[in-house]
């Protein structure tokens, strides 16, 4: 199993997943700091994301996963360290990294009052884009997200996976460059995650970023071609999805292994647990 120091850690270079020199990574963060009182969320932590990369930032329950993205992408501000997106500083400089990142995020608050339609419409317009072209655009991503029928609906009406899709339509509807996503298949049947899928392979196919987090191995070992493990609030391997599984089978047993999950206690413990039990 590679450790982190035998990874990729400097990209941004042809050895770093084909982008060239000149073009910053997606991602630069460094001795990145986030305490909840007592309790260490993110341990100064240091992660370069190439750009043009489909990346999953994958982690246990509590790993610090949401605090990390939630940094990354200026919704909270981090006690110590610096993060820059697309070679812009995320804290100096929030209204040119804002432009250039789309974000889906946990626990997802929209307009709930506002149609789908009119929601879209109105984001394309909170990010200075012309009426028509959000029409155009919104139309679109609408039809291929299978949400065309229910863009009158109001969003409040909208079931989980639909609030997922008009919200990954909202954070896309500016073409950003990298775009965030925090957990977006958790809740989704899988007829719409195979369209979820559709949209983001198209979209880092064309040279764009997606970072988004997950737990679901088979996931992003099918999805992404770059990996980023955490634990416990520290980055414990960062590469391309082969670095990361080394030599081990799958993704998820490199994952137990590097996450130290390996010969935890399976539930032996519950000796009462189980059926033909009389209490
Ligand atoms: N606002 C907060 N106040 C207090 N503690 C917090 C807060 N946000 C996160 N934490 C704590 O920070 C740690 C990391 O949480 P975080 O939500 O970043 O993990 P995660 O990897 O996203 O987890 P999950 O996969 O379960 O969503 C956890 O111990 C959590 O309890």
């Amino acid at each position: 199993m590679p450790d982190q120091t035998s990874l990729h850690s400097d990209t941004g270079g042809p050895g770093a997943g084909g982008a060239t020199a000149s073009v910053p990574p997606a991602v630069r963060v460094e001795g990145l700091w986030k305490r909840f009182g007592e309790q260490i969320a993110v341990a100064g932590i240091d992660l370069t994301l190439p750009a043009g990369r489909f990346i999953g930032l994958v982690g246990p329950n509590g790993a610090g996963k949401t605090t990390t993205l939630s940094m990354v992408t200026g919704l909270l501000r981090p006690d110590q360290g610096r993060v820059e997106v697309a070679g812009h500083d995320v804290w100096r400089d929030p209204v040119e990294v804002k432009a250039r990142i789309g974000v889906l995020p946990e626990g997802l608050r929209l307009f709930e009052r506002l149609s789908g339609r009119e929601l879209l419409a109105y984001t394309g317009r909170l990010r200075g884009l012309p009426g028509d072209e959000v029409d155009k655009r919104a139309a679109q991503l609408l039809d291929v997200l299978d949400l065309a029928g229910a863009q009158h609906k109001l969003v409040v009406d909208y079931s989980t996976g639909m609030r997922k899709k008009i919200g990954l339509a909202a954070a896309l509807l500016h073409n950003p460059q990298v775009l965030f996503l925090d957990e977006p298949f958790e809740g989704v049947d899988p007829v719409s995650a195979q369209t979820i899928r559709g949209v983001l392979e198209r979209y880092t196919a064309s040279g764009a970023t997606v970072v988004f987090s997950s737990h679901v191995m088979e996931l992003v070992e099918s999805l992404c071609d770059w990996v980023a493990v955490m634990a416990a609030g520290r980055i414990r391997a960062q590469g391309t999805l082969e670095e990361v599984r080394g030599s081990a089978p799958s993704l998820q047993s490199a994952f137990l292994e590097l996450v130290g999950a390996n010969g935890r206690d399976a539930g032996e413990s519950l000796d009462w647990l189980g059926g033909g039990g009389t209490r």
